[in-house]
């Protein structure tokens, strides 16, 4: 069958020259994908410039490599425990859900929280932590399980994703007052970066984030998904999830400035593999 989307000259003469060098058709895929491509456009190109079908690109993961279940509407029973899914997006996979956490555990978290907020870090293209201008809110991390609140929120997450606690990044807290944001940016690493090899060493690449909303701020504050012109508003105990492929545009997001009032997030970021020894 021919493909109505064509493949452009230099990423097909790419292909072609990478193929002619030895790589095998799933090597080519492992290339295109450190190189930023997403998964099912890759596939696409690589069996329409190879002539082989598009079943023969479906590489075994690096072992250990999992991804998450998304939740499915109306709701899920977690840990017995309802939590409500009000909002699905499937380009890119969003899902608002109701109830994740209680009143009393988003209290309790920013009470925890709040004497350990320094200034928010972020990486950059050699791997460095540093501030930046782009985010303005202070935060701080929790150990894996580091208290036994942590810990069940994190059970309770592995458990509606199904994915192990160990393939998650230690749960972030993030506190935003008027005017503060967190400007458009993707979750994942970018493999064009220098730093990149550095940062997924451990955990591999990024696969999915929940971003739980501790509390209601008065004004402003949603997440915002400006590709697709959507925005989840920030109410207590109810969180965005979305899961990403390496590259994926749609994914792009942003914490949208206070306007009134303040901000507490809970972000818990997945890796494909297990990133807590
Ligand atoms: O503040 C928000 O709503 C988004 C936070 C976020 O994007 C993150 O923590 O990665
Ligand atoms: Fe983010």
């Amino acid at each position: 069958m021919k493909h109505f989307h064509k493949t452009r000259p230099e990423l097909r003469e790419w292909i072609l020259n990478v193929s002619r060098a030895g790589h095998a058709p799933v090597d080519v895929m492992r290339l295109m994908k450190e190189a930023g491509y997403d998964v099912h456009q890759s596939r696409r190109a690589i069996s329409e410039v190879l002539n082989i079908p598009m079943s023969a690109l479906i590489a075994a993961p690096a072992k250990g490599t999992k991804r998450p279940r998304h939740p499915t509407a109306p709701r899920m029973d977690v840990a017995g425990r309802q939590v409500h899914v009000t909002t699905c997006v499937e380009a890119p996979v969003v899902r608002v859900l109701q109830g994740l956490l209680s009143d009393e555990e988003c209290a309790q978290l920013i009470e925890t929280a709040r004497p350990r907020l320094a200034r928010s870090l972020t990486v950059d293209e050699s791997g460095r932590h540093q501030t930046d201008e782009r985010r303005s809110s202070n935060g701080m991390f929790f150990r894996i399980g580091e208290t036994p609140l942590v810990k069940t929120i994190e059970e309770r997450i592995a458990k509606m994703l199904d994915i192990p606690v160990n393939h998650g990044e230690g749960l972030q807290i993030l506190h935003y007052l008027p005017g503060q944001e967190y400007e458009p940016h993707y979750d994942w690493f970018d493999p064009t970066q220098p730093g990149f090899a550095a940062v997924t060493e451990r955990g591999g690449q990024r696969i999915a984030s929940v971003v739980m909303y501790l509390n209601t701020p008065e004004e402003g504050g949603g997440t915002g998904f400006p590709n697709v012109n959507l925005t989840v508003t920030a109410i207590t105990g109810s969180a965005v999830y979305f899961a990403y492929e390496t590259g994926e545009e749609a994914s792009l997001h942003a914490g949208l400035p206070v306007i009134k009032g303040e901000k507490w997030i809970a972000t818990k970021w997945l890796r494909e593999r297990p990133y807590q020894r």
